[in-house]
């Protein structure tokens, strides 16, 4: 059981309201007159998020986007986020930050709205923390509805942040696609607000595809059986699409994509891979090639 797993469990434990959704989803989702008002806070940190020779831009970039990638997964409209931030030191490096970080920001249409400003220790490493809220007119799906029967889909392909991550690791100057798609991930909101009326579960693939589907299938007490993972062209190209690629493609995160369930026969609105089904029962099946792999230990990332 990992460290966070423990956490999270006496967390839960102790969760009284509704809003909370038990902890069990990627946002909290509070009712406010004729809206709801959706909730979600992601820090990202230096060595374990992003790389220190990461340019500052792409970083600022990153931080606005994982937490618009959780209202993605919600369908929810951004009205608004809090940012948390400890100075480098560098005002050059911190102003750059920003410049990425409004980028994202401002192609979503996300104000800032205030934060808090820190110095650290010198020498400690630094973490960035974002709080976005959105806003929900309809329904608001959660990781729980997945109904045997159903089919489970993708927005896009697996495993392009993972090679990323090991190509500006060997040499922070590389770039290309596969870079980007670690730097300078899209979280998917057009997407997620045409999802969100006809899905029964959705949520963001951030600790990869293997961990998040197995979540899923928790939250929503079913089994969930994947029977493709889908692969960009560009990382074909740069590592082929063995048995052992899809593997670390299906285990990698970063992704950014959102994953979902359609009750078959509902063609998703949106451009999507089906990459699987939903079954009574509990549990994940990962089939390759047609044949059922035997699970690893670790699905994906866990702090
Ligand atoms: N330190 C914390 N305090 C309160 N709730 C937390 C904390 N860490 C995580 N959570 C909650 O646990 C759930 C799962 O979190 P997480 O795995 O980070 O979701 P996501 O991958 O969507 O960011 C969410 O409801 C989140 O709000
Ligand atoms: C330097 C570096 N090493 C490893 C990774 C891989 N990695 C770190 S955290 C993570 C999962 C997402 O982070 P988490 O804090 O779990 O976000 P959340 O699920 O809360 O959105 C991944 C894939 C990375 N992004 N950068
Ligand atoms: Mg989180």
């Amino acid at each position: 059981m990992s460290d966070e797993y423990e956490f999270l469990t006496l967390l839960r434990s102790r969760i009284v309201h509704d809003g909370a959704r038990g902890l069990m989803d990627d946002v909290a989702v509070l009712p406010l007159g004729e809206t709801r008002l959706v909730l979600t806070s992601d820090t990202i940190v230096e060595g374990v998020h992003y790389l220190p020779a990461d340019p500052p831009a792409d970083i600022g970039w990153k931080l606005a986007a994982v937490n618009l990638s959780d209202l993605a997964a919600k369908g929810a409209r951004p009205v608004g986020c809090m940012l948390n931030y400890a100075l480098s030191g560098d005002a050059a490096w911190d102003a750059a930050f920003l410049g990425g970080l409004h980028d994202m920001l401002d192609r979503h249409a996300m104000p800032l709205l205030g934060g808090d400003t820190v110095k650290m220790p010198a020498g400690s490493a630094r973490s960035y923390s974002l709080t976005a809220m959105g806003e929900s007119r309809g329904v608001v799906p959660s990781r729980a509805g997945a109904q045997a029967g159903d089919r489970l889909y993708v927005t896009g392909p697996v495993g392009d942040a993972g090679i990323g991550l090991d190509l500006a690791r060997a040499d922070p100057a590389a770039s290309g696609p596969l870079v980007d798609a670690y730097r300078r991930p899209r979280p998917r909101l057009s997407e997620g607000m045409l999802l969100a009326p006809v899905v029964s579960a959705m949520m963001d693939l951030s600790d990869g595809l293997l961990i998040d589907a197995a979540r899923m299938a928790q939250a929503s007490q079913v089994a969930i059986t994947i029977d493709h993972v889908p692969l960009s062209p560009a990382l074909e190209k740069a590592r082929g699409a063995s048995t052992a690629v899809q593997m670390a493609a299906a285990r990698a995160g970063d992704d950014y994509e959102l994953l979902f369930t359609l009750p078959r026969g509902v063609a998703p609105p949106v451009r999507a891979i089906p990459i699987g089904h939903v079954s009574s029962g509990a549990g994940l099946t990962l089939m390759i090639d047609g044949a059922a792999m035997p699970l690893p230990e670790r699905l994906g990332w866990e702090h």
